[in-house]
């Protein structure tokens, strides 16, 4: 149904209504709200988009400018949009699909305000589809990518909602105008967490279909000789090619093991926060935060390097390279922007860590801050071997904590007030807050293919894929682990030895491993990336499909070129 409508193209998007509306419902709903709204949503019986983002505010939610102010008179909730950044802006769904949305707004009761919250707001008579009175709509226009969906916008004109439209499950506001605090204000932020989460898999997902595209047509296409006289080779044997494919095939095997891990934390401690215990959201907040910011923007790069890889046709939407791309650049932006988000780890961080210099012993993703030794060992490591590796990853991102975090210290220190302190090491906290990120993903991918269920060659396959996803990594940022010794240039060139042997070693299981990811031709719509491989003749069929190719002589000739080609004739 969803996947349907989405098809039936131009002017309508059902993606948020899946992704962001209903999980809404269900994580910020009373069960008798849910009652109302949870099987209506879940049926399609309406249409849902969440309207958070304004057009003057984004990132800082408690900076957005519209009002959801209380009558007691009429236990109603007034919603307005007071000024023209107030505008509801970039919500899927939200300019000709949706009849329904959860609104973010500021609560004000008795005069005061209480920050954002989730209002349901009927946007669209469900008879005629007509805006409801106060309520105006549209679309946002043309984006980079997923033009299918209708981000849209929204004005609210003292539109009156019943007391019972607020979410309230954490928060309430009582018939008398009353306002009961919930457990912790971030809780309405909850559907976020959530959906940071689940943006983890669609990274890896996105690579997937990327590296299953390039490796596949990289079996196909021949090109060039590398010995005079031989036959073309595919180009999955140029070791460039390998280096740049290989890397992004270990980072989505890397990022979908990562997804499972975030799947069942979320599922945990959401699991815990029902029961009253709360002490489990930082660290769910900072996870999902960072491991969203890593994953989307290594996938952006990583399918652009896929693209590359494909020469020509990887530019042509008949590679299905383009448009992947435009999709994962937009995961880098919603659901809170990506250096946004890694700056948020980055306050855990440095929060965890002062707890550690006070004596307390860390757990969880950043137990290893607390474990880790300051001074480097310096010596020949075996760099082939998975546990070297993830000590490496750790041992970088504990010293780069400490120093971002020993850095604001010494600002502070010197008499700057916390926030500029803040502000002025932020670089420094970013990088450190993204190897913290890339060391869980090493150490949980190598737990992964240690203990998954698999067969003994598959685990050997699965751990050169870690080993190649590590050892890249370390060539990546040779210098963060030079720094202070703990590697040394000849662990370098020994990581970068074993490097080249790992892309000899996963060649041969390349294809398999792509195929693995049971990505349809129906899924991957791609020329290129086709399981049956024949490329040119497809790629042929689809030129012909082209709107251009409608005519021979395009109307264009007549109307521009003919006249102009003989404007210029007649002055030779
Ligand atoms: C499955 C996907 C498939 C396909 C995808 C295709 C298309 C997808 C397209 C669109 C979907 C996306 C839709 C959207 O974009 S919805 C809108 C998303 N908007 C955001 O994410 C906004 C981002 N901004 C924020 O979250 C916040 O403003 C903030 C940046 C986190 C700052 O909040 P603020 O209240 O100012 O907090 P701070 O002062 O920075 O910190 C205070 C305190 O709060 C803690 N905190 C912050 N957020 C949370 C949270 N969500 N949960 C728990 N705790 C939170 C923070 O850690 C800090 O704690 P301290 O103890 O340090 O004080
Ligand atoms: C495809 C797409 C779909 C979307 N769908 C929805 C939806 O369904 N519902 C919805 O509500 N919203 C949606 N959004 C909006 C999205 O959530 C916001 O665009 C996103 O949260 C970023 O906020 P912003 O646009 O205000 O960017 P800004 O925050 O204005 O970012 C601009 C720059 O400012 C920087 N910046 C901002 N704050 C800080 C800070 N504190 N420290 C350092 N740098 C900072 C950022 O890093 C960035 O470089 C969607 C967006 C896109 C692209």
């Amino acid at each position: 149904m969803a996947a349907a409508l989405q098809t039936l193209g131009g002017g309508i998007g059902i993606t948020l209504h899946w992704i962001a509306f209903t999980p809404t419902i269900e994580q910020q709903a009373t069960e008798e709200q849910k009652k109302k709204w949870l099987k209506l949503a879940q049926d399609v019986a309406i249409v849902g988009a969440y309207a958070q983002t304004e057009m003057g505010h984004g990132t800082f939610v408690r900076g957005l400018e519209t009002t959801a102010t209380y009558d007691p008179s009429t236990q109603e909730f007034v919603i307005n949009s007071p000024t023209l950044t107030s505008t509801k802006w970039w919500p899927g769904g939200l300019g000709k699909t949706a009849n329904h949305a959860t609104v973010m707004a500021q609560l004000y009761t008795r005069g005061k305000c209480y920050g954002p919250h989730n209002f349901m707001v009927q946007i669209r008579s469900l008879e005629n589809h007509q805006p409801c009175p106060g309520v105006t709509l549209g679309d946002i226009g043309p984006k980079m990518e997923s033009n299918g969906n209708d981000n849209g916008f929204a004005r609210f004109d003292h539109v009156r909602i019943p007391r019972e439209n607020m979410l309230m499950k954490f928060a309430r506001v009582e018939a008398d105008g009353t306002y009961v605090q919930p457990p912790s204000s971030k809780l309405a932020y909850s559907n976020m967490v959530y959906l940071r989460g689940t943006f983890v898999m669609s990274a890896a997902q996105a690579l997937a279909s990327a590296t299953t595209i390039a490796v596949r047509y990289s079996c196909v296409r021949r090109q060039s000789e590398m010995k005079p006289g031989e036959p073309e080779p595919q180009i999955l044997e140029y070791q460039t090619q390998q280096y740049k494919l290989f890397p992004q095939l270990a980072a989505a095997y890397a990022f979908w093991f990562a997804s499972w891990f975030m799947t069942q934390q979320h599922g945990s401690i959401t699991g815990s926060m029902e029961k009253g215990d709360m002490s489990g959201l930082a660290e769910l907040h900072a996870l999902s935060a960072g491991l969203k910011s890593y994953t989307t923007a290594v996938t952006a790069r990583g399918i652009d390097v896929c693209r590359m890889a494909c020469g020509g046709h990887g530019y042509s939407h008949a590679s299905g390279l383009p448009a992947l791309f435009g999709g994962a650049a937009a995961l880098c932006t919603a659901e809170g922007e990506n250096t946004v988000m890694m700056l948020q780890t980055a306050r855990y961080l440095v929060k965890c860590f002062a707890q550690s210099q006070a004596g307390k012993r860390l757990t969880g993703t950043v137990a290893y801050l607390s474990a880790v030794q300051p001074s480097p060992v310096a010596g020949n490591r075996n760099m082939s071997d998975l546990g070297t590796l993830v000590a490496a990853f750790q041992h970088r991102a504990a010293r780069m904590v400490r120093h971002a975090a020993m850095q604001m210290q010494g600002e502070m220190q010197k008499g700057k007030a916390r926030e500029d302190a803040w502000n002025s090491c932020s670089v420094l906290l970013i990088k450190a807050a993204e190897a913290h990120v890339h060391s869980f993903v090493v150490r949980n991918f190598a737990e992964t293919v240690q203990t998954v269920e698999v067969d003994e060659s598959v685990r050997a396959v699965l751990t050169s894929l870690c080993q190649l996803y590590s050892l890249y990594g370390i060539t990546e940022h040779a210098g963060d682990f030079l720094k202070d010794g703990y590697l040394t240039g000849r662990d370098i060139d020994a990581a970068s030895s074993h490097l080249s042997a790992m892309l000899a070693r996963v060649r041969p299981d390349a294809v398999a491993l792509v195929d693995a990811f049971d990505l349809h031709d129906k899924i991957l719509r791609s020329v290129l990336g086709r399981y049956d491989g024949r490329v040119y003749e497809h790629l042929y069929e689809w030129a012909k499909k082209s709107p251009l190719n409608k005519s021979e002589v395009h109307e264009s000739y007549y109307k521009y070129l003919q006249p102009f080609l003989k404007s210029n004739r007649a002055k030779l």
